[in-house]
């Protein structure tokens, strides 16, 4: 994997991790043989371990749900044990992700490959506020690491088009993406942010609740009422 030579630092990115037909074989089971829940905006599925927000560790009463044969052959060669929780979702065209860093504490590394159509996602570093978008082709696995893991927000525009750097207009078609999150152990971060880390946060005896704090428990129990709130969120 090679590391964009832009800020935020971190984004390892490989292109074309898999070929144009293993990808039209995914998209395939994707839309035929999988059971995604029945509501509109993102939609995720969930293999591995499921995360307790209260313990900040596995939710031992949710079963381990072993990854599907079609997904072993994409998860990350560069690490070395398989992901404790791989997300899989679905963004119809017009929808995004809010602005958010996945908690630090219970999760180290962080990968995720893209899979159809190719979307902008918008990083944002919590210090000045700069904003950076990176093309997310379909078929490259994007690693983040560094400041672009722990300083720096990420999120996906609702939005039915992307404007290229060249003034391309492009137009959003199905996406799917998978992310790979592995446990930290133990549970905390040393990054220090204040703004973006909740070890930090609790350190200090600042807990806030971020939306994305919300969204995150939003993913794992894919509550139509996530739904709703998203819906209103993202516009925002
Ligand atoms: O769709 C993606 O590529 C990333 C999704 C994401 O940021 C997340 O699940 O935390
Ligand atoms: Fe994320």
């Amino acid at each position: 994997m090679e590391e964009l030579p832009i800020r935020p630092s971190g984004i390892f990115m490989q292109t074309d991790f898999i070929t144009p037909e293993h990808e039209a074989k995914l998209l395939d089971i994707f839309r035929n043989d999988l059971q995604w829940p029945d509501r509109s905006g993102r939609l995720s599925l969930h293999y591995g371990y499921t995360f307790s927000y209260k313990t900040f560790g596995i939710d031992e009463e949710t079963p381990y749900k072993p990854f599907p044969d079609w997904l072993v052959p994409l998860l990350p060669p560069t690490e070395s044990r398989a992901p404790d929780q791989v997300c899989l979702q679905y963004y119809a065209p017009g929808t995004g992700i809010p602005p958010h860093a996945d908690t630090h504490s219970p999760f180290d590394q962080l990968y995720s490959l893209s899979l159809g159509g190719p979307l902008m996602m918008v990083f944002r570093d919590s210090e000045t506020g700069d904003k950076v978008e990176v093309d997310l082709l379909a078929r490259s696995m994007m690693q983040m690491s560094g400041d672009s893991r722990l300083h720096w927000t990420h999120g996906i525009k609702s939005r039915k088009t992307d404007t290229l750097p060249d003034g391309t207009v492009r137009p959003r078609t199905d996406r799917w993406s998978l992310t790979y999150r592995w446990l930290r152990q133990p549970a905390v971060c040393e990054c220090g942010n204040e703004k973006l880390c909740d070890t930090a946060q609790r350190r200090n005896g600042v807990e806030k609740e971020y939306r994305w704090k919300q969204y995150e428990e939003d993913a794992n129990n894919d509550a139509t009422a996530a739904a709703k709130r998203e819906s209103t969120m993202a516009s925002t």
